[in-house]
């Protein structure tokens, strides 16, 4: 049976009369990898922040391992959360950071780090703030792996990593995941990057979730066609449109939903040409509404 990790109903967190977190309802299960998306200033550490007991919500429920996470040092250590500035003691070397983890992480796997250490080619007798940028999210990344804390957060922990460094990222977590199954909330930009990691997406957005679902039911949920402007039109009258763009007589409408075959086989003798829609195109779409109007208003120029 799943267990649910995370509980939240109602969760409001406000910044004065700014409310970042707008009555969100949450449930995160166990041993699953989930994708925490949104543009810009959504949300998303506010949630983990929330989550990991560092602020508190003005308004709501949350429980996480069946409990308030502040109130209890016992759930707090079943948590690791890596931010995407992680802050170290100035005269830390990132061998100090990893003697001191198991102080924190009772399931920290010293071996396992060491061999991270390799793979990110990670010098660990330097001084913290004498690392690049690269070199201190890779220190995060691996604390955030060798912890096997059984609910781990990265909050955009790529910063500076070069693609080599975050492709090692995705496959450690991946193949370690499968070793040691726990639950990961990981919020990126990078969707495309990590499209195939995600197990459940949430997708937030001023503050309330617009998504959250399996990122399988996600893949392919929505359909692009695209073609002469009228007939594109006509095909699409009475479903879900959620995106539209347009260039002269050509449009190309993206809408929620799978075509069954019978409705391919109609687009095709339409002359019409169908695209799945990629997760980071859906995001953009769902999330991006004055993106579309403008290029719109721009082909109508
Ligand atoms: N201490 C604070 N005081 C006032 N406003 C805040 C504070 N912390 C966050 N906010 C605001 O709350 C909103 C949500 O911020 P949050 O950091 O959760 O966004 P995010 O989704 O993580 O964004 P990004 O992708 O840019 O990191 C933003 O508009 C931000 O400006």
């Amino acid at each position: 049976m799943t267990r649910t990790v995370v509980r939240a109903s109602g969760l409001t967190k406000r910044y004065g009369t700014f409310t970042a977190l707008d009555a969100v309802d949450l449930a995160i299960e166990e041993h699953r990898i989930y994708g925490l998306l949104g543009r810009n200033g959504a949300g998303k550490t506010t949630i983990m922040q929330l989550l990991t007991g560092q602020i508190f919500a003005n308004e709501g429920e949350l429980e996480v391992f069946g409990r308030t996470p502040a109130e209890h040092s016992d759930v707090l250590r079943r948590m690791c959360f890596i931010a995407e500035a992680q802050r170290y003691p100035e005269d830390f070397t990132p061998a100090h950071v990893f003697k001191a983890a198991p102080w924190f992480f009772e399931n920290w796997d010293p071996e396992y780090a060491e061999r991270l250490v390799a793979d990110f080619r990670l010098p660990v007798k330097r001084r913290v703030k004498k690392l690049s940028r690269g070199q201190l999210s890779a220190v995060g990344v691996i604390v955030g792996l060798a912890s096997r804390a059984p609910l781990t957060f990265f909050d955009e922990p790529y910063l500076g990593l070069d693609a080599v460094a975050r492709h090692i990222f995705y496959d450690r977590l991946l193949e370690d995941y499968a070793e040691h199954p726990r639950t990961v909330v990981l919020s990126t930009h990078l969707i495309d990057e990590v499209a195939n990691l995600l197990e459940h997406v949430i997708l937030i957005d001023q503050g309330r979730i617009l998504l959250d679902r399996d990122a399988d039911e996600v893949r392919g949920s929505a359909t692009t066609i695209a073609g002469a402007r009228g007939v594109v039109e006509g095909f699409v009258a009475d479903r879900p449109v959620i995106g539209r763009e347009s260039l002269g007589g050509l449009a190309s409408v993206t809408i929620d939903g799978r075509l069954d075959q019978a409705e391919r086989l109609r687009a095709a003798e339409l002359g019409l040409e169908l695209a799945p829609v990629s997760l980071q195109q859906l995001i953009v779409h769902l999330t991006g509404a004055d993106l579309a109007g403008s290029t719109e208003q721009e082909a109508a120029a």
